[in-house]
């Protein structure tokens, strides 16, 4: 068996067997640990990528492992326990407190009708505190900004303690330090993470490894800073881009213009 963590062979997706692919075959592996950024224009298939990686979609070509078991062989409660998602849609689930929201992310581990137990309210407790929400545990979901149900939704997913995690844009509604502060987190965090990501530098920043999409092909994949040329982003995003280097912080810094 590989040491992959994730391993993705042949895998392709189109809303119908006789409808044209909106995601071509694509093959790629990620190390336990590692974080992987899906970059792309809008439309590229980001999306697309990661309903397959989080058992939504069931793909129309290929196989998925994670931790060397096929996932679409795996029961759906025996999935959720190795995967978790962030998505950008968020649940409606207005008239439940931040803590209920966050102890759901327990569920595929419970049996039955059991209720929750010592450990995990002592999990649901770390990953509150991990997102910095102790003091919100008993306000309403919908009462929260989109930033702070943001990190209700990570909170959720890190109480599911999944071998992968996936986030689609995490970054979507948060401010400048709240940004920061996830992109510190998926640091840290000692999980297998696949992102689909809008922000170049941050990808650059934050991920082991790059796939850049292009009409639902994968144009690259690999190192960031070897993905992320000036000559594939431009072609990409349809932009011209310029890597430019920050003398002061010693990194290298995309800036973007319309081609004239
Ligand atoms: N169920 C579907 N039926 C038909 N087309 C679909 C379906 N789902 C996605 N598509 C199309 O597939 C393409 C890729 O969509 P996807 O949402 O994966 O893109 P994305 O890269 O995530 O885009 P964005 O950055 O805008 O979120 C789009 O053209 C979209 O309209």
């Amino acid at each position: 068996m590989s040491s992959s963590d994730l391993v993705v062979e042949n895998v392709s997706w189109a809303p119908g067997s006789r409808a044209p692919y909106v995601l071509h075959p694509l093959s790629f592996s990620l190390d336990a640990g590692k974080t992987l950024g899906i970059i792309g224009a809008n439309g590229a298939g980001k999306s697309t990528l990661l309903r397959l990686l989080y058992r939504y979609n069931r793909p129309l070509s290929g196989n998925i492992y994670v931790g060397g078991e096929d996932l679409w062989s795996l029961r759906p409660r025996q999935a959720a326990r190795r995967v978790a998602a962030v998505l950008q849609e968020q649940p409606t689930d207005f008239a439940l407190t931040v803590r209920e929201i966050v102890a759901l992310g327990r569920t595929p581990h419970q049996r039955g009708f059991a209720s929750s137990g010592a450990r995990d309210s002592d999990i649901i407790d770390g990953s509150l505190q991990q997102m910095g929400l102790q003091g919100f545990q008993d306000r309403l979901f919908g009462s929260l900004s989109g930033g702070e149900r943001q990190r209700v939704m990570v909170a959720r997913a890190l109480a599911q303690r999944p071998q992968l995690l996936i986030l689609d844009e995490p970054t979507n509604h948060l401010d400048i330090r709240h940004q920061l502060e996830i992109v510190s987190l998926i640091r840290e965090l000692d999980l297998t993470i696949v992102t689909s990501l809008h922000d170049l530098n941050m990808a650059a920043e934050v991920c082991d490894s790059v796939l850049l999409l292009k009409d639902g092909q994968m144009l690259a994949y690999g190192d960031p800073f070897e993905v992320l040329s000036e000559q594939h982003v431009s072609s990409s995003f349809s932009v011209s881009a310029r890597l430019e280097h920050l003398s002061v912080s010693d990194r290298s810094h995309f800036t973007f213009h319309l081609p004239s």
